[in-house]
């Protein structure tokens, strides 16, 4: 792994040591993954048709990748986004992700489907820097009581993921019967009549599926954010805004900040990359309150090209189940000080000290050099 010099080297070798069925799950996006396509292609075909306008003679012999979010100093913007059902990549599952990415500095975001409880994380990660994500159960009792057990571990807020009414149609899910395998448990239920028993498959419904059509709320609308905010007393942000007008809602709502994003292209398939989605919800929004975004980044221009556009941080996803993959903890931190390298190497190639440095006019369209 000291060999890695991306994230694609991450990848490559977790492809080759998880076993299918859990490797489907992760890697696999909604429908005939278009989006999944897009969110990285978005990178290199259309954002990537966003030069880089390097400047030169700026003294970048002190680098400060640093930023400031919800009354905290993080080392650098990149986060550990929410996934699911961590330990089918390895035993320590979640408490290895959080661990590494304290070290590393970054924020863990924990899943509420996650394969090791809210208080569990905690204890093995006291010192990381984490969120917790929501979803809401149809039993609102259940839903407050995660809320109030994220309050009570620490977990700094509340990450509500608006994309998922209902469960995306994952074919490869589907084919596979995919199932939570029987050693694993849903962490935050394993007492509850939640139980992670319902994540186990029938003919034809992903296991996964059937849990969360059972469980989670299809019914919930802004009014029921306004709910949440006024339930916690922790900064609420939404997850999976794609448009000026949900960007706009959430504002109105009382939320703390937005997440761009297309869940990793697990949802609704079609939909935009969330890289060409950010400049209008940026435009409506930014100045308002913060605007993050996830999906498709995995290198340092990616982080560059997103902060010129407007977040303010960003996330990866499935990166983290590889590193998780290639070696636990271990991995995870090797996988991010990879990214947190290159996009130091970035910053100071394009003549930036600091991140308030990361100009819009650092960026330019091809077609402005066509004209010339
Ligand atoms: C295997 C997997 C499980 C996920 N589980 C959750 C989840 O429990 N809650 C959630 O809000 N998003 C979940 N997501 C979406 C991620 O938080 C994130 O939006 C996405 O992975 C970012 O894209 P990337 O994987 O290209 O970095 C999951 C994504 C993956 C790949
Ligand atoms: C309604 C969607 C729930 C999905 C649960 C886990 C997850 O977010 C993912 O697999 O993606």
């Amino acid at each position: 792994m000291t060999s890695f010099v991306c994230l694609k080297d991450f990848e490559n070798k977790a492809f080759e040591v998880i076993e299918k069925t859990a490797l489907d799950y992760y890697r696999s996006g909604a429908g005939d993954e278009f989006t999944l396509n897009l969110n990285r292609k978005a990178f290199n075909r259309i954002v990537a048709r966003i030069r880089i306008r390097p400047r030169c003679l700026r003294d970048v012999s002190q680098l400060d990748a640093s930023c400031h979010l919800f009354g905290k100093d993080l080392r650098w913007p990149v986060g550990i986004a929410p996934t699911a059902m961590q330990k089918l990549a390895h035993p320590h599952g979640e408490a290895a992700n959080a661990k590494a990415a304290g070290k590393m500095g970054s924020v863990f975001i924990l899943s509420t489907l996650a394969t090791m409880s809210i208080e569990e994380v905690a204890q093995a990660a006291p010192d990381t820097y984490k969120w917790f994500q929501l979803y809401v159960y149809k039993n609102r009792s259940i839903t407050e009581e995660l809320v109030r057990r994220a309050e009570k571990a620490n977990y700094c807020a509340i990450v509500l993921t608006i994309d998922a009414p209902i469960f995306g149609q994952r074919w490869a899910d589907i084919r596979n019967n995919f199932s939570l395998p029987p050693h694993l448990r849903l962490g935050n239920f394993v007492t509850k009549s939640t139980q992670s028993d319902g994540v186990r498959a029938e003919a034809g419904i992903s296991g996964i599926n059937k849990y969360v059509t059972s469980q989670f709320d299809d019914t919930l609308t802004w009014r029921d954010v306004e709910w949440l905010v006024k339930l916690t007393h922790l900064p609420v942000i939404v997850k999976g805004v794609l448009t000026a007008e949900d960007a706009i809602m959430a504002q109105e709502f009382g939320c703390a900040g937005i997440i761009v994003s297309n869940h990793g292209a697990r949802q609704l398939d079609h939909v935009p990359a969330s890289i060409e989605a950010l400049p209008e919800v940026v435009k409506a929004v930014g100045d308002k309150l913060a605007v993050m975004l996830d999906g498709g980044v995995r290198q340092g221009s990616d982080i560059f090209k997103a902060l010129a556009l407007g977040a303010k941080m960003v996330f990866v996803g499935r990166p983290a189940l590889w590193g998780l993959a290639c070696d636990g903890e271990t991995g995870v931190r090797r996988m991010l000080a990879v990214l947190k390298k290159d996009f130091e190497d970035t910053l100071a190639l394009s003549g930036c000290q600091s991140l308030k440095d990361i100009k819009r006019n650092m960026i330019a369209h091809e077609l402005e050099y066509a004209k010339l």
